[in-house]
């Protein structure tokens, strides 16, 4: 077996999780076709409701800072006096969310209101995430010898604490100690590895980042973060170069931390 050796000065494991605790089969099969499928019946049930008007809002100042992109799908403003059709404004956000889908995109506006959306779907029962069989177990050996476990998605807080809370191992929202989404900053920028160290309380050079992603891997670097690139089933193929330049690993029990020995 591949041993990957932790540096002595690593106190913290940063995760990610399509890709990389996850398989992306359970995002791309399970989470968003969720959406795809609910996102009318879902604005038609809750439009009333402040939370959904919350998603909305934020939905349609995204839409104002994509206009200038190729295909993007404007959500009018609502007049304010009542007189808005909801179902055609209702439309506008479905085009707006299946468009921003299409895409693949990571925005604060669209991965609050797909956290709302599967909040209902895990709590019923409905949905389990699935963790990567190496996961729990390598996560409790890291825990027990002292390291501090955080989470760094592109899903939003709220989902990423259903997804530990309601998976196929059971509920394992308590080994981790912290989780940060997209409101600190995207993945592929390093001043977010930098906040989310100073919001720790360690320097970026006590992380260490398990992604799939060589653009994530690549900020975090930049930062001065430690990094590992998760080779999974189902993940995009790596470069040579970055096959080369990063430390590649199958599962997390190839991580070896000194201080567990
Ligand atoms: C709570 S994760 C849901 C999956 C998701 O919406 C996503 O965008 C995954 O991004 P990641 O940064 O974990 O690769
Ligand atoms: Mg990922």
């Amino acid at each position: 077996m591949v041993v990957l050796s932790v540096p002595a000065e690593v106190t913290v494991i940063l995760l990610d999780i399509e890709g990389t605790t996850t398989p992306i089969a359970f995002v791309k099969d399970i989470l968003f076709p969720y959406v795809k499928e609910n996102v009318k019946e879902y604005l038609q049930t809750h439009w009333g409701e402040e939370e959904c008007q919350e998603d909305v809002s934020l939905l349609r100042k995204q839409a104002e800072e994509d206009s200038h992109l190729d295909g993007a799908v404007p959500i009018p403003a609502a007049s304010g006096n009542g007189a808005d059709d909801p179902q055609w404004m209702i439309q506008a956000v479905v085009d707006n969310v299946y468009w921003q889908m299409s895409l693949d995109r990571k925005t604060t506006a669209l991965k609050q209101l797909q956290g709302h959306m599967w909040r209902a779907a895990f709590k019923a029962g409905h949905m389990k995430a699935e963790f990567f069989e190496d996961v729990v177990p390598a996560v409790r050996k890291w825990r027990e010898a002292g390291m501090k476990v955080y989470v760094y998605s592109s899903g939003s807080v709220e989902a990423q604490k259903l997804l530990f809370g309601h998976s196929t191992e059971g509920d394992i929202l308590e080994l981790v100690d912290g989780h940060f989404d997209t409101k600190i900053g995207h993945k592929v920028e390093s001043e977010s590895y930098r906040k989310i160290a100073s919001s720790i309380g360690c320097s970026t050079n006590n992380i260490l980042f398990l992604t799939d992603v060589s653009r994530e891997a690549s900020a975090a670097e930049e930062a001065g973060v430690h990094v590992a690139v998760v080779v999974r089933p189902g993940n995009a193929g790596l470069t040579d170069d970055e096959k080369t330049h990063f430390s590649l690993i199958t599962s997390f029990s190839e991580l070896y931390l000194p201080s567990s020995a």
